[in-house]
């Protein structure tokens, strides 16, 4: 769900990014500007204000869009037969969520004949085939930027999570417990570990910037140098293979492509340290889940956390 905090930059994003696609569209329409823009996102009937990121609420854009002119649907539905491939031939515009993602298949891009614009809510444009959005000349746009304090805050909690082994003494609590040496078995100081990103994006640099202070050894592994990250301590490491054999901590900050689909596979995680902690951040289809289960029950992988 979208945090309150990082709610009014993505709509604020939102409002430019249909804003200037709405400009484009009268001028090439000559005056006949209105469009029906659908909306796919979480069913839910919280009502608190805060909660943007539902069907009831309809990222607050309702009036907005309406007061243009414009037809705005929402709905949930966004599976294979469901109304939202009814809505799609005749829609101009289509946002969504990446934890609620309409997939916006070749079939489908091809069946959306007047589709101009994909827009998710937040970042990631894994669920859009984007060699066929391309060659229809749909515009994929995301809020770039949009959530990385909320992100890299959540990240950082989940490599302390693991490495502290919380969910253990939270259970022994839970269940009226109390193992010392079983909770302290696999807890371990952060400090003086090496924690590696993979990728030094916006995300993977904010995680940076925020482990510095555990005193850890930072490096990143990607395609390119990063100075950002290098200025906040992060050594670059190109080799793939000696990065996964330095870190006990990996963390997954790329976005899900052709190329990194499966990254983390047997082979890969069987190079890793053992013991080592693997948190993906990015996307689920970065690890190949039978190899990560595998490599948790063998102790190849001291843990991973869910999402
Ligand atoms: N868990 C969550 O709540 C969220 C997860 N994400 C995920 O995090 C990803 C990264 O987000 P940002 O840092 O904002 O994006 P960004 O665009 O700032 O950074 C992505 C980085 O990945 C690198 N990269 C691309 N392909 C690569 C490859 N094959 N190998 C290594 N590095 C590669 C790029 O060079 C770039 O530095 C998103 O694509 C999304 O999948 C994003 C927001 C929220």
């Amino acid at each position: 769900m979208i945090a309150a905090q990082r709610t009014g930059a993505i709509l604020k994003q939102i409002h430019r990014l249909i804003g200037g696609v709405g400009i484009k569209m009268v001028q090439k329409v000559k005056g006949e500007g209105k469009k029906r823009i659908v909306a796919v996102l979480p069913p839910g009937d919280d009502d608190s204000p805060e909660v943007l990121n539902s069907v009831k609420r309809g990222l607050g854009l309702r009036e907005w869009l309406e007061g243009m002119g414009h037809e705005y649907i929402v709905t949930a539905e966004k599976d294979p037969g469901t109304d939202f491939d009814k809505l799609l031939p005749s829609t101009d515009i289509v946002i969504t969520t990446p934890f609620w993602p309409a997939y916006l298949t070749k079939d489908r891009l091809l069946k959306a004949k007047q589709l101009e614009l994909s827009l998710t809510a937040g970042v990631g444009s894994d669920h859009v085939d984007l060699h066929t959005a391309a060659q229809k000349g749909i515009t994929v746009a995301e809020v770039t930027g949009c959530n990385v304090e909320s992100v890299a805050e959540s990240e950082v909690m989940r490599i302390l999570l693991l490495v502290r082994n919380f969910v253990e003494g939270y259970r022994q609590a839970v269940d009226g417990e109390w193992n010392i040496p079983k909770l302290t078995k696999d807890a371990y100081d952060l400090k003086g570990k090496t924690v590696g990103t993979v990728a030094a994006g916006r995300i993977g640099c904010h995680v940076i910037k925020r482990l510095k202070e555990f005193g850890v050894n930072l490096l990143y592994y990607g395609r390119h140098r990063k100075p950002k990250a290098e200025e906040l301590g992060a050594k670059f490491q190109p080799d793939l293979n000696k990065f996964l054999a330095e870190c006990d901590v990996i963390t997954i900050n790329c976005p899900l492509t052709d190329k990194t689909r499966q990254m983390f596979d047997k082979e890969t995680i069987g190079k890793m340290k053992k013991g080592s902690w693997l948190v993906n951040n990015a996307r689920g289809a970065i690890c190949d889940p039978p190899a990560v289960v595998d490599a948790l029950k063998s102790g190849q992988l001291r843990g991973l956390p869910y999402p």
